[in-house]
């Protein structure tokens, strides 16, 4: 039976190395998101915890990310919601990472993720551990594949989750100005290539790091269907973007243009 899946992204401001504003931002926003829309799956931003106070990291991180999944597991079951939390910067033996928690509308942790390919442009790879293993569950019986941010860089990577039929892909980012039109075309060109939908959750709002200088971030979460049609995006303020999407539609795209029978994989060489 065809599933419908009602998501919907919280596209909000995040205060930078304010753990706790942002957890009660987080609790507001949930709220008012299962009001609005009733979604079936709620999707963050990356790194809503601490923003990107990457200097004071060791301090601020979510000592074994235990706070970040009491509050999703409570709220989940609370809300009778799949969460998608997003991403937070959570200490594990005395390492910090920028993890994923996935948990059901039960209120169980389903998957956690940790970013893969780290942002050298913000010192990421000086501060953060990287994850090594794609990142692959499954709710209501719906395979999904979660990215985030940077990861969207990498279409091998994406490829790699498609491979094992991932039917939507989830992506919680922080992408800063000016970069909007890269953001853009790289979302469409991942649903288009692997055909699945993309549900994107991009932060808006503005950022000052300890170098004083601002970063502005854009918002525009996006969700795109596996044709590559827009089905919602935002705007740069906060909001709740919210689209249905129909999970039989993936298995209808990739039926009508086989793209994943006619790989000719003897041809790809990607060792260096
Ligand atoms: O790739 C980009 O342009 C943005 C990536 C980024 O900001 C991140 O991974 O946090």
């Amino acid at each position: 039976m065809n599933k419908m899946w009602n998501v919907c992204a919280i596209q909000m401001n995040i205060r930078i190395g304010e753990p706790e504003r942002n957890v009660d931002e987080v609790i507001k926003q949930i709220e008012a998101a299962v009001a609005a829309h009733q979604p079936d799956v709620i999707v963050l931003p990356e790194m809503w915890n601490t923003g990107y106070a990457l200097d004071r990291v060791h301090e601020l991180a979510d000592e074994g990310g235990k706070q970040t999944l009491q509050l999703l597991t409570e709220l989940a079951s609370l809300h009778h919601v799949h969460i998608v939390g997003g991403s937070v910067a959570i200490k594990e033996d005395g390492q910090i990472r920028n993890r994923s928690y996935v948990v059901s509308k039960e209120g169980k942790l389903i998957y956690s993720y940790d970013k893969a390919h780290l942002f050298k442009l913000m010192d990421e790879h000086v501060y953060l551990h990287s994850g090594n293993e794609l990142g692959i569950f499954e709710l209501d019986g719906v395979k999904c594949g979660i990215i985030i941010c940077y990861d969207l860089r990498f279409p091998e990577y994406i490829r790699s989750l498609a491979l094992q039929q991932i039917e939507v892909l989830f992506v919680p980012a922080q992408w800063p100005n000016p970069r909007l039109h890269h953001w853009k075309t790289l979302l469409t060109a991942r649903a288009i290539e692997n055909q699945m939908y993309v549900v994107a959750c991009n932060r808006m709002g503005t950022s000052i790091g300890s170098d004083g200088k601002p970063t502005s971030f854009f918002g525009h979460s996006t969700i795109i269907d596996p044709w590559g049609e827009l089905i919602a995006e935002g705007d740069d303020q906060e909001r709740l973007v919210h689209g249905e999407l129909s999970i039989s539609l993936v298995q209808e795209v990739r039926s009508r243009i086989p793209v994943f029978e006619d790989r000719r994989e003897s041809l790809y060489r990607l060792q260096k």
